[in-house]
Formats: structure tokens, C-alpha cells, sequence
């Protein structure tokens, strides 16, 4: 393949401004029947979301993916939400007790607003099976299908049923797919994307590899609809997981879902845990991302996410960053 970069290797080149003020540029999306104030979901992990977050983001009209790994209270979680009237949005794996699961859930009329087919290799029979399965049993789910690397399984999974594909094998902070297997889009995750993004007909999702919030603009100019983010959202007040205090500085831990901390056993390990820096609460860095967005959008030269699309990008080899840091 031509042309393989990644998120640090680009730079969009800005066109006249046509805003007053940053506050005009809109940063909403929509996806499904719903309509979003940002176009970034955290990772459906167990040290990014929980209940409480989840509910925070849904009732502030952020999008959200709950995670798979506590399977027995999904149907609680479910029903909470909808007595609550916010948006129900799980996810769930491809073993058999998760067909019995979707069917279940039919039975019992608790069809979620979106669901997630979370697994590492989605380009694969069991999940075009489940994407099928939920479309039969639950056809007014929204469904996202993943995690997928090439234009080939993004067919597939659209042609499935899926609703919209989750693109990003091994590019994440605490993933070691790339290492451990020798696969995935780890290392050219921005070239991936817009090579998967070519062949899409239905919202694409970037999933991870997003280190500053410049990579939110770059995703949606490679065709991103939506991205889905873990390292910048671990760490706050609000994220589960352990805290510790080392020479006087707080950290949290975040965990890969495939990692042994997750899995409880070293099977099949493709993530590691690390500490992450304490960041302050989730509202203010939800808050900066969007003025950061807002101030891209209005670089594109236009007042909505639409402008990015369509900016000219420059490829920078390795070179934006110049050894500065963010902070
Ligand atoms: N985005 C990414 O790069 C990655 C993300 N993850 C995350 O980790 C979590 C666990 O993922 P996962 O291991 O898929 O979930 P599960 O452990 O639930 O595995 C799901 C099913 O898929 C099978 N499976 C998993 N990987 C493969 C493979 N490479 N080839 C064939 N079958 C496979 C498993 O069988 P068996 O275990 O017997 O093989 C199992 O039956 C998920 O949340 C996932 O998103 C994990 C790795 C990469
Ligand atoms: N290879 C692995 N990938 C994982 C694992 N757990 C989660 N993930 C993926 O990472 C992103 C988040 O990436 P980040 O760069 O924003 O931190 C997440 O959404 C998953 O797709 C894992 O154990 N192994």
C-alpha cells in the first residue's frame, strides 16, 4: 500500500476562516437516530466506563458504549437507563451465551438504542453471524460491528447488517497485538482508516491510537465518523480503576481488555496495564475537546465537522511533534 502514515505524520492545512467566534463552530454528530455533542465515545472498557459515567455522558448528550465484562448486569443496566428515558448502548461478545443473551433480550422487550460487537478479529464468521442474529431479533438496534482493518471485512460487516464498523487493530495504548502477533494497524492507524473509509458506506468509528485532541480532527478528515478513544479519557476523577500516589503524584490504572488483569488468567494476553497521571474530572476535559474541536472546525475554514472533510493535509514525516510535549 502507498502512502502509510499515521497520526503524527499529518498536518491539515487551514483555509480561511469564516467564524466570528470558536463558540459558532458546531461540533455535534449524528449517528443513528441520535444526534451527539461530540463526535468521540470512550473506550467500552472496564478502566474508562461505568455505570456512572455512563450515565453522566448520556444525560449531557455525549454517546457512549458500555463495556462486556460484567455480562450478568447488562439487562439491569438496560432497564436502568430506559426508566431514566437516556440512551441504552451496550456491548456484547460472540460466544453462544451471547446469541442466548440478544434473544433474551427480544423476549423480554428490552431492545438496546445501540449495540457493540466487541471483539478483537471482527473480520470473521462469528460476528457477521451475531450481526445477523441481532438485526433478526432486535432489528431496531443500532448495530456497531468490529474491530476490523481492512475495506474487504468493512464490506462484509455492512453487508451483514452492521449499522456502522469499528476500525483499529493493535493501534492502542495498552494494546500489544502489534507485538505479540506481527498484526494490525498499529503504526499507519490514519492510513488505515481512510483506506477502510473508501469503501464504507456507513459511519466508520476510529478506534484508537488518538494521543492529542488534534487526532479527533485528522480521524473525521480520513473519513471517520466517530472515534473512539481510551488513553485520554483514563485517569480522571471519575474513571474506575485503582488510584496510587507515587512521590507524592496521583495515578490510575488503565487496562487493556485483553490483558491479563482483565481476563483474570494469562490466555490468549494482547494488553498490558499501566498508570496513568491523574487528569481531573471527566466534564472539563469533555469541555476542552470540544473547544479544541470547535477551534479546527473554524481552521477548516467552515462552522461544522462537514468542513473538516474537505481540507488539504501535508504528510510530515515523523516530524510535527519536534520534541515538544503537550505539557
Ligand atoms: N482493537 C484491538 O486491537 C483489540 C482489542 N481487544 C479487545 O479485547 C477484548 C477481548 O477480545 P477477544 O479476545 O476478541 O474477546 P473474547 O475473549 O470474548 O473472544 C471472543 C471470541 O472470539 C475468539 N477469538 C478471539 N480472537 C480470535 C482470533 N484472533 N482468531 C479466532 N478467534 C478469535 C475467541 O476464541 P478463543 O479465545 O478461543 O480464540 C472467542 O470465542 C475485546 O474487548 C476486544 O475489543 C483485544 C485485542 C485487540
Ligand atoms: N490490542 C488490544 N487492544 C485493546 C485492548 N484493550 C482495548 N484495546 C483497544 O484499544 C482502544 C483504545 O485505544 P487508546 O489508544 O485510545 O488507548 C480500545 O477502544 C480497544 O479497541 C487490549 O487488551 N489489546
Amino acid at each position: 500500500m502507498e502512502n502509510v502514515f499515521d497520526y503524527e505524520d499529518i498536518q491539515l492545512i487551514p483555509a480561511k476562516c469564516v467564524v466570528k467566534s470558536r463558540t459558532e463552530c458546531d461540533t455535534t454528530v449524528t449517528l443513528g437516530e441520535h444526534t451527539f455533542k461530540l463526535p468521540v465515545v470512550p473506550a467500552n472498557m472496564q478502566t474508562i466506563i461505568d455505570e456512572n459515567i455512563a450515565v453522566f455522558l448520556a444525560e449531557n448528550g455525549y454517546f457512549y458504549v458500555m463495556h462486556r465484562f460484567k455480562p450478568e448486569e447488562r439487562k439491569s443496566f438496560i432497564k436502568d437507563m430506559k426508566n431514566r428515558g437516556l440512551i441504552a448502548s451496550i456491548s456484547v461478545g460472540v460466544k453462544d451465551q451471547e446469541f442466548s443473551f440478544i434473544q433474551e433480550l427480544a423476549e423480554e422487550n428490552l431492545a438496546p438504542d445501540y449495540i457493540t460487537v466487541d471483539i478483537a478479529h471482527g473480520h470473521a464468521n462469528s460476528v457477521i453471524e451475531m450481526v445477523q442474529h441481532i438485526k433478526q431479533c432486535l432489528p431496531d438496534s443500532f448495530v456497531i460491528a468490529g474491530n476490523v482493518g481492512t475495506p474487504e471485512a468493512v464490506r462484509e460487516l455492512e453487508k451483514a447488517g452492521a449499522d456502522a464498523t469499528k476500525v483499529g487493530i493493535g493501534p492502542g495504548k495498552v494494546c500489544i497485538t502489534k507485538v505479540k502477533t506481527g498484526f494490525g494497524t498499529g503504526g499507519w492507524q490514519l492510513a488505515a482508516l481512510r483506506w477502510c473509509a473508501k469503501a464504507a458506506t456507513k459511519p466508520i468509528i476510529a478506534d484508537g491510537g488518538i494521543r492529542t485532541h488534534g487526532d479527533v480532527a485528522k480521524s473525521i478528515r480520513f473519513g471517520a465518523t466517530f472515534v473512539m478513544i481510551g488513553s485520554l479519557f483514563a485517569g480522571h476523577e471519575e474513571s474506575p480503576g485503582e488510584t496510587i500516589e507515587q512521590d507524592g503524584k496521583l495515578y490510575k490504572e488503565y487496562f487493556g481488555s485483553a490483558s491479563e488483569f482483565q481476563k483474570g488468567e494469562k490466555k490468549n494476553v494482547e494488553g498490558k496495564k499501566m498508570f496513568v497521571e491523574h487528569k481531573g474530572s471527566l466534564k472539563d476535559t469533555l469541555v476542552e475537546m470540544q473547544q479544541d474541536l470547535q477551534s479546527s472546525i473554524s481552521y477548516a475554514g467552515g462552522s461544522s465537522l462537514e468542513s473538516i472533510r474537505h481540507v488539504d493535509y501535508v504528510i510530515v514525516k515523523n516530524s510535527i511533534f519536534n520534541g515538544d510535549k503537550i505539557y
